[in-house]
């Protein structure tokens, strides 16, 4: 089954056509890991999808309420703890249980300690257990191994296999290998927009009089 589907889509970073001519499909159980460079536009393709930001033009089509994302930010309550933060995400999408998020995320000796008291990786931990939390299918996320050690990104390998196993799909950012080699790659450098042609904004100009 078909999770997300893009066809022709291109966006926009500052007003400027960043990434264009993308299609790709992602099905159910399985993993995509986008590539490219500093600046090519993984962040702003992510966050499009997310509905964070208009597309220039293309389609996105996904099942509604199906997708989990996680950006830069974390998006943690810093004076909550550990077990109210994920109650808070539990609550919010209407699912019953955190123990097994806490268990996945290695977040059991971390429970009663507010967000905000958390080191950068642990903290990391737990905004990657606020996804085991949505229940929603398609993980969305960006750069998600930033601060963890290697131990931590096993620990986020070993879950996002679980998540295909039940049926998931993930779309992720990354610069290193995350250990999951049945991921399928999608290098976005080909999909780079072309500058605007020198003198476009004239020719703009002359074509408003023609
Ligand atoms: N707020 C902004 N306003 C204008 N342009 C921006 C803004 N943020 C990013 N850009 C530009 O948009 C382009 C795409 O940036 P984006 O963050 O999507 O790239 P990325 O592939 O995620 O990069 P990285 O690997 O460094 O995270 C870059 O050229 C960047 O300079």
């Amino acid at each position: 089954m078909t999770m997300l589907s893009v066809d022709n889509l291109a966006v926009t970073r500052g007003g400027l056509a960043v990434l264009e001519g993308l299609s790709f499909g992602l099905d159910a159980g399985h993993a995509l890991v986008l590539r490219g460079p500093n600046g090519i536009g993984k962040t702003t393709l992510l966050r499009t999808l997310a509905g964070l930001q208009p597309a220039l033009h293309g389609s996105i089509s996904m099942p509604p309420e199906s997708m989990a994302y996680a950006g830069h930010s974390d998006g943690l309550k810093s004076t909550l703890t550990v077990t109210e933060n994920l109650d808070f995400w539990a609550s919010v999408y209407g699912t019953d249980s955190i123990e097994g998020a806490l268990d996945r995320m290695n977040l059991r000796g971390l429970t009663e300690r507010p967000a905000m008291s958390l080191s950068a990786g642990q903290k990391r931990r737990l905004g990657l257990a606020r996804l085991l939390v949505t229940g929603r299918p398609v993980w969305v996320l960006d750069e998600p191994t930033v601060s963890l050690d290697a131990a931590s990104v096993a620990l986020f390998a070993d879950a996002v296999r679980a998540h295909l196993a039940q049926g998931g799909a993930a779309l992720m950012a990354t610069h290193i290998d995350l250990g999951i080699p049945e991921a399928a790659i999608l290098d976005l450098a080909p999909f780079k927009a072309k500058p605007p042609e020198q003198g476009g904004i004239s020719g703009a100009f002359d074509e408003a009089f023609i």
